[in-house]
């Protein structure tokens, strides 16, 4: 199964050019990946976590955890441990305000090797943020993997300033190349991505 092509086919990629989505960080955007969708679809998710698995596999040593990241990130990080028998935790977006205030659930120690799950980069704030609070618990974030990935010039500096390892199953090439776009939105979304371009480094 081609995820580009799966993901259109369940209506998770919306494109508007008339009125831009709003994503967490603020940026506005013609067009939005809704990966929590595929949680509704058993053979998409099911190939999202074979892929997973078969990236995790790859990778040199062992992987002791998988840490999925609030909250499109959990449900495919519980489905891929549960696929690996591996431990999983989630880590929170932030502290819990009541409770035990914890903002990763689950058993983590220091030591421990972990690959970090999330839906999707934008600009790798959340997989960021939620990888440096696993590493303040002493745990080796190994690698973050993500279903999908903008491919953002800002998501290659805050991973790279945070020495932090990351593939994604599908980029946007990928999927713009797979997505039979009109030519309005076409040239749309080449002008977004060119003005995306220019915010790297400012
Ligand atoms: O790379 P970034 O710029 O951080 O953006 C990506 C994040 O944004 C979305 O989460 P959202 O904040 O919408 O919350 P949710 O996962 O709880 O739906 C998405 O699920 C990622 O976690
Ligand atoms: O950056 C985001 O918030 C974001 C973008 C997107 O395409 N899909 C999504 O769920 N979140």
């Amino acid at each position: 199964m081609k995820l580009a092509e799966a993901l259109m086919e369940i209506g998770a990629i919306q494109i508007n050019t008339a009125e831009f989505f709003t994503w967490t960080s603020g940026i506005e955007s013609p067009i939005y990946c809704d990966n929590r969708l595929t949680i509704s679809y058993p053979s998409v998710r099911k190939e999202i976590c074979r892929q997973f698995a078969a990236r995790i596999k790859e990778l040199p040593g062992e992987v002791d955890v998988i840490a999925g990241c609030a909250t499109a990130g959990i449900p495919h990080a519980a489905w891929l441990s549960e696929e690996l028998g591996l431990p999983m935790v989630y880590v929170r977006g932030s502290k819990k305000k009541h409770g035990k205030e914890n903002l990763i659930e689950g058993e983590i120690t220091a030591g421990q090797r972990v690959v970090v799950i999330e839906d999707l980069i934008s600009t790798g704030g959340s997989a960021v943020q939620a990888a440096a609070a696993l590493k303040d618990t002493g745990a080796h974030v190994k690698e973050v993997l993500s279903i999908f990935t903008y491919e953002l010039p800002q998501s290659a500096d805050v991973f790279r300033e945070a020495d932090l390892s990351y593939s994604s199953l599908l980029t946007y090439s990928e999927l713009i190349d797979t997505l039979n776009l009109n030519e309005e939105n076409k040239r749309v979304l080449e002008n977004w991505r060119s003005s995306m371009k220019e915010k790297k480094g400012k």
